[in-house]
């Protein structure tokens, strides 16, 4: 020992190809130290600690084993890549995770040549996994192509639409299935107990044992490969396992922390000459540290916290969450009506639907990371006389959204959509962000769309939908807390298609669809200052639209600005598209609509991102006069 500090070997890779460099016998030093760098890394900035902890072996692993970039890696939903960033050459700015104008928390192609596909949303890596075989195997390649997919992610179907075509097509391809019986929560439904058979059914498997196994079913990898013929059929081998029934070698289960057994068995699955493969592999969510490992949700989302202890940064809040307010007042409301149920995809406390499925543990539904499913499903308690809830965040509805159409809007069954995350949600970034669903809901006919300006008209929307049994209706609200104001002691029903004016003026108009109404309110304050008297109005529906206000407010001002916090198309554009039918253009009415940006916005602060929208007030006044042909007054007022 020469008394100096040992260099740690993580300082001594940057890229896989310097950890290849390395013998094997260090690689359970390198995990042990990736591990301590991840969880310091996350303890600053944030983020999905307890899936990373849960792949660190498998990564080293994987970049070991697999000449990555060329080998295609592709984790699903990309929460767990932390790990795989660090040794692909981004530990220098790891500490950046999900701030402003830092790495993103998931996989991202124009991030590193080592993401070789974007995720975030689940159940996508072995699609794309496949799109990429194929391609491989249409221009004559050799590189391997791997998905690691996890139990909770394998409960969407997309995961079986991918199996189905991908053991038809028998393209080489691996899919390591990360088992951690862990979805946000504990996993739900039939897989998951089929995958606890598999893996209590067997000790995990030694690298012998699974030598034999592969033997067993593909003797082809051990035999002289020119046998390969074209009867062999799958038939060969035994099982039995679902995934082989769907086409696939099934693999394991192994140790998903033991690189003794995972380095050989990827050495094997990597020389394959044929496939698909799944590789069972069993790991620990959160593992190696204990806070994580003891926590119900074993850190799947953390703050900030003290590494020692663990103990997450908590903000003291001024208001209630929104999804706070939404989960206490349904349950108010299903105390009142046993016709009430609710249903989540696989996202019990993000909805706040663990509060209800307490109180009202019959009538709560956690259908998996299955939204597709969770429409129609809700749809099919509607035709039966249920008011299902169905609280998916605005970003996963888009899942559904054939459902919406196809089995919601044209059979008019009345199913309420409780839309959580509407808007901006900072740190998730582009993947997350709730843009798009007041446009692709006002689109259908019959809809009845609305949007709280905050807690209190929350909680009476959330009453107007309970009574609403004729058509489906939505309501959306953003993440975070609300505004503090009083809240009502019961939800009264709003009068549909009716907004209210909170403000009388007389020159400039707004009219706000959701919470943007404080930065109205204050924009209009401002603008009272520069002679420019101001009506705000709250428009509570953009469909359907409150025709007699929005014909008021053009009629009897100069300017009418809409603003929400949504992509271009929804509650603006349906204004937009009334006022020209009803000829408000042809007397000259100035009208500007401010939307969330037409871009796919990276993570930041979510305030920070409504400003540079431009959503806030100062943006509200500079777009009045931009409106009035004042640009530079405008101008002025925006860089101030
Ligand atoms: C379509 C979709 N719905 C919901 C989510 C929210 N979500 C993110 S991770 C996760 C659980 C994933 O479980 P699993 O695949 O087992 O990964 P683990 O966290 O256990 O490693 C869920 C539900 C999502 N990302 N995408
Ligand atoms: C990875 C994923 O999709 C979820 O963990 C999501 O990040 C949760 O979002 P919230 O933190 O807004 O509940
Ligand atoms: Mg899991």
């Amino acid at each position: 020992m020469t008394g100096k500090p040992e260099t740690p070997l993580l300082d001594t890779v940057t890229t896989p190809e310097d950890l290849r460099r390395l013998p094997e016998s260090s690689l359970v030093q390198l995990a042990a130290e990736l591990r301590a760098e991840t969880i310091d890394a996350v303890s600053i900035t944030g983020g999905h600690l307890g899936a990373g902890l849960g792949v660190v072996e498998l990564t080293v692993a994987l970049h070991y084993v697999f000449n990555t970039p060329a080998d295609r890696i592709i984790w699903d939903v990309g929460h767990q890549a932390y790990p795989h960033k660090i040794l692909t050459g981004r530990r220098d700015r790891i500490r950046t995770l999900r701030q402003t104008h830092g790495l993103s928390g998931f996989t991202k192609r124009a991030e590193s040549e080592y993401d070789p596909f974007g995720a975030a949303h689940s159940s996508t890596s072995i699609s794309a996994g496949l799109g990429m075989a194929v391609a491989r195997d249409l221009s004559e390649g050799d590189n391997a192509v791997v998905c690691v997919i996890g139990d909770g992610a394998m409960s969407a179907g997309m995961a079986y639409e991918a199996m189905n075509n991908a053991g038809a097509l028998r393209s080489r391809l691996i899919v390591i299935l990360n088992d951690n019986d862990m979805s946000i929560a504990p996993p739900v439904g039939a897989m998951s107990a089929y995958l606890a058979r598999l893996v209590s059914g067997r000790a995990y498997r030694s690298f012998r044992e699974v030598a034999k196994q592969l033997t067993k079913k593909l003797p082809r990898i051990f035999h002289d490969k020119a046998k390969q013929t074209e009867e062999y059929a799958r038939g060969f081998f035994t099982g039995g396992t679902l995934f082989e029934e769907l086409g696939f070698y099934y693999v394991g289960p192994i140790d998903g922390h033991n690189l003794d057994h995972l380095l050989p068995i990827l050495r094997n699955l990597r020389d394959a000459p044929e496939g698909p493969i799944l590789l069972h592999v069993v790991t620990q969510k959160g593992k190696g540290y204990a806070p994580a490992e003891a926590a119900a949700d074993k850190y799947h989302g953390v703050n900030r916290f003290d590494v020692i202890t663990g103990k997450q940064a908590k903000a003291t809040p001024n208001a209630p969450s929104y999804t706070r307010v939404f989960a206490e007042t349904l349950i108010k409301e299903a105390e009142a009506d046993d016709k009430i149920v609710a249903v989540t995809a696989a996202m019990p406390t993000g909805t706040g639907l663990d509060l209800f499925g307490q109180a009202f543990p019959s009538r709560t539904f956690d259908v998996g990371i299955a939204e597709q499913h969770a429409v129609t499903f809700a749809a099919g308690l509607a035709s039966e006389g249920y008011k299902p809830f169905c609280a998916i965040y605005s970003t996963f509805l888009q899942r559904g959204y054939d459902q919406i159409v196809h089995d919601v809007a044209i059979q008019k069954l009345p199913v309420r959509f409780a839309i959580d995350r509407a808007g901006f949600v900072g740190a998730d970034g582009p993947t997350h962000a709730g843009s798009f669903d007041t446009g692709f809901l006002t689109a259908l006919p019959g809809m009845i769309v609305m949007a709280p300006s905050d807690e209190a008209e929350l909680v009476h929307m959330i009453a107007t939908s309970v009574a609403i049994d004729d058509a489906p209706s939505s309501f959306r609200y953003p993440r975070g807390e609300g505004v503090g104001i009083d809240m009502p002691a019961r939800g009264e029903v709003l009068p549909i298609g009716k907004g209210r004016i909170l403000r009388e003026g007389s020159k400039i108009a707004i009219l706000s669809f959701g919470t943007r109404l404080k930065d109205a309110m204050k924009a209009a304050e401002e603008l009272d200052t520069y002679g420019l008297s101001t009506t705000v109005a709250d428009a509570r529906f953009a469909k359907p639209l409150d025709t007699n206000l929005v014909l008021d407010l053009a009629r009897n001002h100069e300017v009418v600005i809409t603003v929400e916090e949504g992509a271009v198309g929804g509650f603006g554009g349906q204004v937009l598209a009334f006022l020209a039918g009803a000829g408000a253009f042809d007397r000259g009415l100035k009208i500007r609509t401010l939307v969330m940006p037409d871009e796919f916005t990276d993570h930041d602060k979510p305030e920070a991102m409504i400003v540079s929208s431009g959503l806030d007030a100062r943006g509200i006044v500079a777009t009045v006069f931009e409106a009035l042909g004042r640009g530079d007054e405008a101008a002025a007022i925006r860089l101030a």
